[in-house]
């Protein structure tokens, strides 16, 4: 077991979806997987083994935001193995285009967190960006599920609640599409250790119409972005 995962080692796949919230891990482990069993509780960040077509796919709470994410994606890595991680997330939107529940894949991620900037001692702005193998094979499977998935950059943003507008309008008028709150952490770390990559995301809230989902609906409800990625891990 790892310092914030409680598996045994061999209990956690190569392949790795990781929702923030360790409740959606458990909906999707219930309601997707065959044979799937817990292997971790710790801090109740839950983490579940199972099948998906038959090919062995773990589901991991990761938190909210880049420190817990960070943990996370670290230690499957480096500690369990792990090759391949998709994060599922909720988002809100900038971009004036999109509605809710539509499912955006993050090819690039811009990013407000000084982790990079510690990362590189302030001299680089690094581009933590996604797994094209990964991004290409969800692209073909949102198409062939008939689900308009969009590709395009994200904000992953240190805080939920900002004091900064403004900056989502700016980044809204250089095409980025919606902002979360984990992605450059993941593309970055997946990069260091030769992991492959991807976040898919659903619009929880628009962030200009101030239109919103429940927290129920944010953990149980948003299957096309699950399905999509369950068939890209294993593809
Ligand atoms: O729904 P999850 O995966 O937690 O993702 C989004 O939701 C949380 C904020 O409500 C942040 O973690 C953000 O990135
Ligand atoms: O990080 C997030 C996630 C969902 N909605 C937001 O506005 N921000």
């Amino acid at each position: 077991m790892s310092v914030h995962i409680g598996a045994k080692p061999g209990e956690i796949a190569e392949r790795v979806l990781l929702p923030g919230d360790p409740l959606r891990a458990k909906w999707i482990a219930e309601t997707y997987l065959e044979d799937a069993t817990c292997y971790s509780t710790v801090r109740g960040m839950l983490g579940f083994t199972g099948r998906w077509n038959g090919v062995k796919v773990s589901v991991q709470g990761s938190g909210m935001g880049m420190p817990s994410a960070s943990i996370y994606a670290h230690e499957l890595i480096n500690e369990y193995g792990v090759r391949s991680l998709i994060r599922i997330g909720s988002c809100g939107a900038l971009s004036e285009d999109l509605k809710l529940r539509d499912v955006i894949a993050a090819n690039g991620s811009a990013t407000d967190s000084n982790m990079n900037r510690v990362r590189f001692d302030g001299l680089i702005d690094y581009a933590p960006v996604a797994d094209f193998g990964l991004l290409r094979a969800s692209v073909e499977n949102a198409e062939r599920r008939g689900v308009p998935m969009r590709v395009g950059p994200v904000l992953a943003a240190d805080a939920f609640y900002t004091d900064r507008p403004d900056l989502y309008d700016r980044l809204a008028d250089y095409g980025v599409l919606a902002v979360e709150m984990e992605s450059a952490a993941l593309y970055t770390i997946a990069a260091r250790f030769k992991a492959r990559a991807l976040t898919v995301l659903t619009v929880s809230d628009h962030i200009k119409t101030g239109e919103k989902t429940s927290s129920a609906e944010r953990e149980q409800t948003f299957s096309q972005m699950v399905e999509i990625a369950l068939d890209t891990i294993v593809a």
